[in-house]
């Protein structure tokens, strides 16, 4: 057998749920279903978009070739009127970071919330029409993660009415924000404020880099690329900039004044509005992040998955077939919690998409409530699913053995260009830092202040902290009560064991950096509450489909009972369980890998990735692995010619024991 084409017909008959519906459950609905399909079919069958060839690009082409891929889709929005909704689509279909990024997805919406109504209606329709191409400095070679800690300076000079920006150390030039370095006629630049020798604390400014007629730097400005970056093509069809500011002036109104505002005379007003605002972009972006993590990791899982099907390995009787690696158990217990735990993110992440609207409509209506939980919420989340999804696309490279090594296999590019999501962004421990310190005031305030939103189980402390678990028979674990319960309890005790250790402490921020690495733990424990809760919720909803529900429950008990299984030494040391009912929890799981086994090919079928977006021959969705894998071999330029350069000059001297008289 050369190909796996028969395999994956065979494992579609094993379906036991109706794959259309749980394409709709997966989108979401029906409508985005629909227009996401159709947008990944535009993209598809667009030869501009094609990918494959990316990763031999050179930095130079690859940007170039980046360049025309987003005109090209420019005018595609134009001519077909697409909405923001299909536009936003369209990006992720043709899969490549590009400046437009940093455009739709940080200047704008820094605008939109840092801005006063004179600036956003100043600034919006010309970004919004491409006129203007904004990227978001805020980062410096010396400081990414402490914002407070930035160099640049935004001096306030009242006999021009300008703000002067300027970079007064090297470690104060900017460095990283994507689309500057080539690209972005315009930047907010962070900087702190100085009015009159007084600092007043870093805000955002907008700068024009450019030139908008010839695209050279303005005076004052040195812009460059900061260098490749991991991987070949990833993220190298990003610009990312290194800026240097020599005084340059740029006039008062371009200081985003919604938090706070500089007057004619140089005098600092802070407005009602928290001055954590400021991170308001950072808290939007952190929410679309969580929504690509269910993305990226589907496309490794869905890779990964068929791949298994199709490969064979031991096991053969008298001349048959050999066994799908998919049958291991070792591979199934690999696999398949990283398939539930795509399905997990997807649906966290449509929460935190509704958590977020709700907050931006909330901030709009001046109410400020909500926004701590929104953040803690945004970082925990961002960084628990980054993490997880960028060490599951590499056990998926893993799982596909060494072909998953090949660049054809679609995983070492998907990684690639994966992993800074750990980093940008907010750096995922320090995201989980702030996590805890949100925790560490919710336990502190337990005796006197209910708490809310996500921390709400909390309520339940003393019960928590008291009653254990009653699970006796490894049947008793699926309930999803029962499970959610035991998540809530380890939270709650790691939680509570973190505040008592703290309160021994005399200086509470030396015993918060001491503590830290439990405080990171006791944080995670907190964000897999609202993970799994959030999978509960959604399956209290009516999901429509033959046999849809019952899959998505097997996938949530496979999610859940795989962390309960990976963290059953905090399940324990809390004392929550006992080790028989973890090892109960364990039992449960092998009969759940059972239920998914003769579903897996339908499960990432209902993902709906094209073959495009998979850019994988391992992924194939006809299965054709072998032949298209030894075609694409002879189609690499590598291969040809069979004598390559440099044969002649350095081996055959070699091998003639002629290479001291050779020149090399
Ligand atoms: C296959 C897929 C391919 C590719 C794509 C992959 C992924 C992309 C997916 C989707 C992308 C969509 C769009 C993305 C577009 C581009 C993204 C690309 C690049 C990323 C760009 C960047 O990285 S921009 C730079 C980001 N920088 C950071 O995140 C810096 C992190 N640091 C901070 O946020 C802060 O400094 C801090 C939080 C660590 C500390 O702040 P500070 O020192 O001021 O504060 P305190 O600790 O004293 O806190 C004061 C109080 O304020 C609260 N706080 C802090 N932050 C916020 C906030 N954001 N909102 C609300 N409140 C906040 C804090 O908790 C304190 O509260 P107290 O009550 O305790 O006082
Ligand atoms: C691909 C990519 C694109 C980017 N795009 C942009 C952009 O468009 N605009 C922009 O402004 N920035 C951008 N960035 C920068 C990015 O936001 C920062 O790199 C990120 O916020 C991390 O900051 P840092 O590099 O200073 O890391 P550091 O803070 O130096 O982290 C180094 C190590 O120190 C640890 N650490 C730091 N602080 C603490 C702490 N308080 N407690 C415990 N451990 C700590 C971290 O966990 C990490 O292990 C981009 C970065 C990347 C990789």
């Amino acid at each position: 057998m050369e190909g796996g084409v028969d395999y994956l017909i065979d494992e579609r008959k094993k379906a036991q749920f109706d794959v259309e519906a749980m394409k709709v459950a997966w989108a979401g609905s029906r409508q985005a279903f629909e227009l996401s399909d159709r947008i990944a079919k535009l993209v598809a069958n667009d030869p501009i978009f094609e990918k494959f060839s990316r990763p031999m690009l050179g930095r130079k082409e690859l940007f170039k070739n980046s360049l025309r891929k987003v005109a090209h889709a420019w005018k595609l929005i134009i001519d077909l009127r697409l909405s923001e909704e299909e536009a936003k689509l369209l990006r992720h279909y043709i899969d490549e970071p590009a400046y437009t990024d940093l455009q739709w997805e940080m200047f704008i919406p820094a605008i939109e919330g840092q801005g006063t109504e004179e600036q956003k209606r100043k600034w919006l329709p010309l970004a919004r029409k491409m006129q203007v191409i904004g990227s978001y400095a805020q980062t410096e070679l010396g400081h990414g993660s402490n914002v407070q800690g930035l160099e640049t300076t935004a001096t306030f000079d009242p006999q021009t009415d300008e703000f002067v920006i300027h970079s007064p150390t090297l470690t104060s030039s900017k460095w990283w924000p994507g689309g500057t370095a080539k690209v972005s006629t315009h930047a907010i630049v962070y900087a702190r404020l100085i009015l009159d020798g007084q600092f007043h604390g870093v805000h955002g400014f907008i700068v024009q880099l450019r030139n908008l007629e010839n695209h050279t730097p303005l005076p004052g400005i040195t812009v460059g690329d900061i260098g490749m970056k991991f991987g070949n093509g990833a993220y190298n069809t990003m610009d990312n900039g290194v800026i240097r500011f020599n005084h340059v002036h740029i006039p008062r109104n371009q200081m985003l004044m919604r938090v706070s505002q500089v007057t004619r005379e140089g005098k600092f007003v802070q407005s009602d509005v928290p001055r954590q605002l400021l991170y308001g972009t950072m808290v939007y972006v952190r929410q679309k992040i969580v929504a690509d993590a269910s993305k990226a990791l589907s496309r490794a899982v869905c890779i990964a998955t068929r791949y298994s099907a199709v490969r064979r390995q031991f096991g053969s009787r008298n001349g048959g077939p050999e066994i799908q690696v998919i049958d291991y158990k070792t591979q199934q217990s690999r696999l398949f919690p990283l398939l539930a735990s795509a399905y997990a993110f997807r649906f966290v992440g449509e929460w935190l998409k509704w958590l977020y609207t709700d907050v931006k409509q909330r901030l709009e209506a001046n109410d400020f409530s909500t926004l701590p939980e929104a953040h803690a919420c945004t970082a925990g989340l961002k960084s628990l699913t980054t993490s997880a999804t960028a060490d599951g696309i590499e056990e998926c490279r893993k799982l596909c053995g060494g072909h998953g090594y090949l660049v054809s296999s679609g995983i070492p590019e998907l990684f690639a260009t994966y992993v800074p999501a750990c980093t940008f962004e907010g750096d995922n421990v320090v995201m989980m830092l702030q996590v805890a310190r949100f925790l560490v005031k919710t336990v502190s305030e337990l005796g006197y202040k209910q708490p809310v939103g996500t921390t709400a189980y909390m309520r339940r402390v003393t019960a928590l902290m008291q009653s254990n678990c009653a699970v006796r028979t490894a049947e008793e674990w699926l309930n999803p009560g029962v499970v959610v319960e035991a998540f809530e309890a380890r939270s709650t005790r790691m939680a509570v064991a973190c505040g008592q250790r703290l309160a021994k402490f005399e200086n509470p921020e030396e015993g918060f950096a001491e503590l830290s690495a439990d405080l990171v733990e006791a944080s995670l424990a907190h964000c897999q509450v609202i993970v799994v809760s959030k999978f509960v919720e959604k399956l209290q909803q009516e999901i429509p489909g033959k046999g849809v529900k019952r899959l998505l429950e097997v996938l949530f008990y496979v999610y859940a009972l795989f962390l309960l299984h990976k963290h059953q030494g905090d399940f324990l040391a809390t004392g929550y369980l006992t080790p028989k009912q973890a090892s109960l929890a364990n039992d449960q799981l092998r009969i759940l890998y059972s239920k998914v086994r003769p579903n897996a090919i339908a499960l990432v079928d209902s993902f709906n990735h094209t073959d495009h977006l998979l850019s994988s021959i391992l992924g194939r969705y006809d299965g054709n692995v072998y032949p298209k894998l030894y075609e694409a071999a002879f189609n690499d330029p590598f291969n040809d010619s069979d004598i390559a350069d440099g044969i002649h000059q350095y081996v055959q001297p070699m091998l003639r024991q002629e290479l001291h008289s050779a020149k090399l």
